[in-house]
Parts: C-alpha cells; sequence; structure tokens
C-alpha cells in the first residue's frame, strides 16, 4: 500500500472521482485516530488534537495551515483552549477525496513533530 504521507494532494475540481467506500476502508487503516462523520450530508474526517494550553493548540493551528497553503487543500479548523479540532473534505465534490486522507496523515506527522 502506497503510504499516504509520502503523496501530495492533486489540484481540486469537481471532476475528481470521490473516494469509494473500498477506498476509504483501505486509506483509514493509517490514520487511526481520525472519525468518519457525516455533516450537512456529506462525508468528512475530523480529528481532534489535544494541547496542553492555548498557545500550544493556536500554534498547532498555524502549522496545520501552513501545510494546507503549501498543498492547495484547506480544512476547517477550531481553535480552542487545549484542542484543536481538525476536519478535512474536499468542497468541490461535497464528498472525501483521496487528497483529504493524504491531508489527516500529514497533520498526524505535524503533530507528531511539534509534541
Ligand atoms: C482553487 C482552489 O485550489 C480550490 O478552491 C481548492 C482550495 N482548497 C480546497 N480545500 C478543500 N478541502 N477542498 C476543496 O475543494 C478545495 N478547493
Amino acid at each position: 500500500m502506497t503510504e499516504l504521507l509520502k503523496q501530495k494532494c492533486v489540484p481540486c475540481t469537481g471532476s475528481l472521482p470521490p473516494a469509494t467506500a473500498e477506498e476509504i476502508s483501505t486509506y483509514k487503516t493509517q490514520i487511526p485516530d481520525w472519525n468518519l462523520i457525516t455533516e450537512n450530508g456529506e462525508l468528512r474526517l475530523r480529528r481532534v488534537y489535544q494541547f496542553p494550553d492555548f498557545v500550544s493548540a493556536l500554534a498547532f493551528t498555524n502549522s496545520i495551515g501552513k501545510l494546507a497553503e503549501a498543498e492547495g487543500h484547506h480544512p476547517a479548523l477550531l481553535t480552542e483552549w487545549g484542542k484543536v479540532t481538525v476536519t478535512w473534505w474536499t468542497h468541490a465534490l461535497k464528498a472525501l477525496h483521496h487528497n483529504d486522507f493524504i491531508m489527516a496523515a500529514k497533520s498526524d506527522a505535524i503533530a507528531k513533530e511539534d509534541n
């Protein structure tokens, strides 16, 4: 299986194929701490990262922001005291794409670096 961490996002357009149920369950094994959720009728990936204070939660938020700009794929981020909620999905598709799994894996790698 190709490691998600070693991959790069492809540009998002509405014509990309969404991830199939089979792909979703395969990719999911590489990002076990992420939850599949349905919001606004769309499948999304969500993880809550814990931090000891607001400053480190904010620093992590900024690191995810830099990753998003570098890859051209952007999450929803909720920064609170002691936690950051990261949600990935592909707006252009109103669904999950391979890109979202790559970004979830890269988010986990940033969380490991920062700790
Ligand atoms: C033009 C630009 O690349 C697109 O609007 C990108 C920006 N970032 C994006 N991020 C996410 N998560 N989904 C998208 O569909 C998306 N589209």
